[in-house]
């Protein structure tokens, strides 16, 4: 009877959560709502520390933050929200945390499949983000898995950054778009002996590097938020930050909360006139 209480109780106070959480949404809503929100997930390892859980609770409790964060941006009208779930710069901490936190990446990607995950509830479409090639075989099809799983959710986009870094997302864009260029040439098929230069052909344009960011398939951010208290960027979407929001809260990354976004995004509405003018001036 008490644990029926208890859950009544329980079932209760979440609705009308979820309800106080609707209203203020519904306030901030009468302002401008960020489109993208990118993440750097840091503090995982110092929160497992903090309270003396085994190692990788850090990056479980992690996990469930990010969710909870997902179902708020969804329920907000928030289109894109990105994370930093995994650096290139991260393969080289010891192989036992490396595949501890592949083990909890495979095991998470196949929850988000699950009909009950936020991802199905919200229909969330989820894109994996980076040199997919330096993941493990398990890793990498689960990873593509998910694409295709979620590929007609249209509500809302987790991009989920791994084996990602942004001099190497610049490098590989660059590489593709000469290649483009190169069988752009070929496909000519004018360029012999040097007879017809090479300048003839114009050089690689701007929106051809842009087409093969791995990131080409959103906006830019506007609020990039990194936990607990650090303010490098850490080689994340540094071709995409240049006029974003950046926010970095004092709390560990398992630790962010509702109020963090809320202050992030009243932040955003704050300078959100001045932004817009410095972006049409670009
Ligand atoms: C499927 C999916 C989206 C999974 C994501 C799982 C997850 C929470 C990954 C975070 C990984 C990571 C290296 C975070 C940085 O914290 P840290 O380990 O560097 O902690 P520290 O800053 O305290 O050292």
């Amino acid at each position: 009877m008490e644990n029926k209480v208890d859950g009544l109780i329980g079932r209760l106070s979440q609705g009308s959560l979820a309800y106080m959480r609707r209203l203020l949404f519904r306030v901030l809503s009468v302002g401008p709502i960020p489109n993208h929100l990118a993440f750097i997930l840091d503090g995982n390892r110092r929160y497992a520390r903090k309270w003396k859980l085994g190692e990788g609770m850090g990056h479980r409790a992690g996990f469930l933050s990010l969710m909870c964060l997902m179902k708020y941006c969804c329920e907000l009208g928030v289109k894109y929200v990105t994370i930093y779930a995994f650096s290139i710069d991260n393969f080289r901490r010891k192989p036992q945390e490396v595949q501890g936190v592949m083990d909890l990446m495979l095991e998470k990607i196949e929850g988000l499949l699950k009909e009950e995950s936020i991802v199905n509830q919200y229909g969330v479409r989820v894109y994996f983000i980076g040199n997919l090639k330096l993941l493990s075989d398990p890793v990498r099809l689960a990873a593509e898995k998910a694409m295709k799983a979620t590929s007609n959710n249209n509500n809302c986009a987790l991009l989920i950054c791994v084996a990602y870094t942004s001099t190497d997302e610049i490098f590989h864009a660059a590489v593709e778009s000469c290649e483009d260029k190169c069988s752009e040439i070929r496909s000519l098929g004018r360029l012999q002996n040097g007879e017809i230069g090479l300048e003839k052909y114009g050089a690689v344009s701007l929106a051809n590097v842009e087409k093969h960011m791995y990131m080409g398939v959103a906006p830019d951010p506007d609020i990039l938020v990194r936990t607990s208290g650090e303010t490098r960027l850490s080689n994340f979407l540094l071709w995409q930050t240049s006029t974003c929001l950046l926010y970095s809260p004092e709390a560990l990354w398992p630790e962010i909360g509702l109020r963090h976004l809320v202050w992030a995004v009243l932040n955003f509405q704050r300078i959100h006139p001045y932004v817009e003018r410095t972006r049409k001036q670009l």
